[in-house]
């Protein structure tokens, strides 16, 4: 068995991207497959050198790792072998008209109620018409004959029996004018040649498949070569398609923000399925990992639940995992004081700075700022240690006879600068005395 993930190389990968090819790996793992990274990247004026680093980077960031790594660009030797062996079984045929005359074509056939499929002209131009057009100056694109009168049919691993009416579909263009092949004609010479048993893709794919399955069989492929999983398109929050031109949603942005690669690939391998997500390693999900679970309808992307998620494994993650992405400085009863309050890694510098640096002085309502002085005065010497919250608040309460949230939230508010957050118990050790009576003097002015 072997699967591929065949980005192509034109924005940032998004949310929706990593999907496929968290799905596709861990497919792969589950059934011990190999793995392949195939960059689309036959529309040279789209596709980007350094968006093909970046999705390799983004990917091993996830921690999708690949067996082989291929590049059309590389393989256009394969691609014109191919059209010479269409050319010459009468599949491939060469088209003159003009985007302009397509154009009229189509609304001329819709004013007729006619489906806007391309109506074949060019099928039946004489050679000496054809001679005519190229002594004219004009150069042939090139159209792929699809099968007359064929439904296409599959059993698809999402989506269950699948149908593509081809007499319903336009012949594809296979080779554009100047020569180039079109990502259609590529992509299925690839998943012949590099022995694909298993295309995992997007929903948006699914004509396209009854498409390639048609050129494949052109090429000498076996019914039922490949099977087929379309998992259904991600949507944003609003509803609306993600794209990877707008990079609110991509892999890089999340990385940038701090969230997990774990919580990620976690919440996108169960999101849309019949198992909640839930914080597991790859090989935990690898194990479980079934297409048939997926849901048939469009998932929508929930930024909360992917932070509760990456809530969740921060919680768990121990001091050395996280060590090299703490402010310089922390230690491990830092870490271990503030993993339960933090959603992103981001957050984790302003945590730091409580403890260990400035905050901004909280404004502390009048009544309570001689209360903060009072407190002051019962503050124990060092050496101070998880207990000392306790024992202090409890001279405070029977010096000043407050209880309850008037004893401590003024205390947690000139000394954080937040109303909630970590244990203050666990907190008050790590500031130590002399940052604590500062604190508290210049929240008291
Ligand atoms: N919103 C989405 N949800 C789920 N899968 C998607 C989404 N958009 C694209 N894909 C899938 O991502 C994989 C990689 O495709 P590709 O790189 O062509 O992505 P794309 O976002 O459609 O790119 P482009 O915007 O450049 O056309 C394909 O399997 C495609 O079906």
């Amino acid at each position: 068995m072997k699967l591929r993930f065949a980005p192509s190389p034109t924005g940032l990968i998004h949310v929706g991207n990593a999907r496929q090819a968290i799905a596709n790996a861990l497919f792969a793992r589950r059934h011990n497959a190999r793995f392949l990274l195939r960059i689309d990247d036959t529309d040279r004026g789209r596709s980007k050198e350094d968006y093909v680093q970046a999705l390799q980077d983004d990917l091993r960031w996830l921690g999708i790792g690949w067996d082989e790594f291929v590049r059309q660009s590389d393989r256009l030797d394969r691609y014109a072998l191919a059209i010479e062996q269409l050319k010459a079984s009468g599949r491939l045929y060469p088209c003159f008209e003009s985007e302009q005359e397509l154009a009229s074509k189509r609304e001329a056939r819709i004013r007729m109620r006619k489906p806007p499929v391309y109506d074949r002209a060019m099928l039946r131009m004489t050679p000496q018409q054809r001679a005519q057009a190229e002594a004219n100056g004009k150069v042939p694109y090139w159209r792929f004959r699809l099968s007359d009168h064929r439904t296409v049919e599959w059993n698809d691993l999402v989506m269950g029996a699948c149908r593509v009416k081809l007499p319903a579909i336009s012949d594809p263009v296979l080779v554009r004018a100047d020569g180039t092949v079109l990502y259609t004609l590529a992509s299925v010479v690839d998943d012949m040649e590099l022995g694909i048993t298993h295309i995992i893709r997007g929903e948006d794919h699914v004509t396209n498949t009854g498409v390639q399955i048609d050129i494949a069989e052109a090429l000498g492929a076996k019914r039922n070569q490949f099977t087929f999983a379309h998992l259904p398109l991600l949507l944003d929050e609003g509803g609306g398609k993600l794209s990877k031109r707008f990079d609110g949603l991509s892999i890089r942005a999340l990385r940038q923000d701090g969230v997990e690669p774990s919580a990620i690939v976690s919440y996108l391998a169960r999101l849309g399925s019949a198992d909640d997500p839930a914080p597991l390693s790859f090989d935990e999900l690898a194990k479980s990992y079934d297409l048939g679970r997926v849901s048939r309808s469009a998932a929508r992307f929930d930024m909360r639940q992917l932070l509760g998620l990456n809530r969740r494994i921060m919680h768990a993650m121990p001091f050395e995992e996280i060590r090299a992405r703490l402010p310089e400085g922390a230690t491990e009863a830092f870490w271990l004081a503030v993993r339960g309050n933090v959603d992103m890694v981001g957050e984790l510098r302003h945590w730091w700075d409580v403890v260990a640096g400035e905050i901004i002085p909280p404004v502390i309502e009048e009544a309570d700022r001689p209360y903060l002085l009072q407190a002051l005065e019962s503050l124990p010497a060092e050496p101070w240690d998880e207990t000392t919250w306790k024992t202090w608040t409890t001279a405070v309460k029977d010096a000043t006879g407050r209880t309850g949230r008037a004893l401590f939230h003024p205390l947690r508010l000139a000394l954080t600068g937040e109303d909630s957050g970590p244990e203050m118990r666990d907190l008050l050790p790590l500031m130590g005395r002399a940052r604590v009576a500062d604190r508290l003097q210049i929240a008291a002015r």
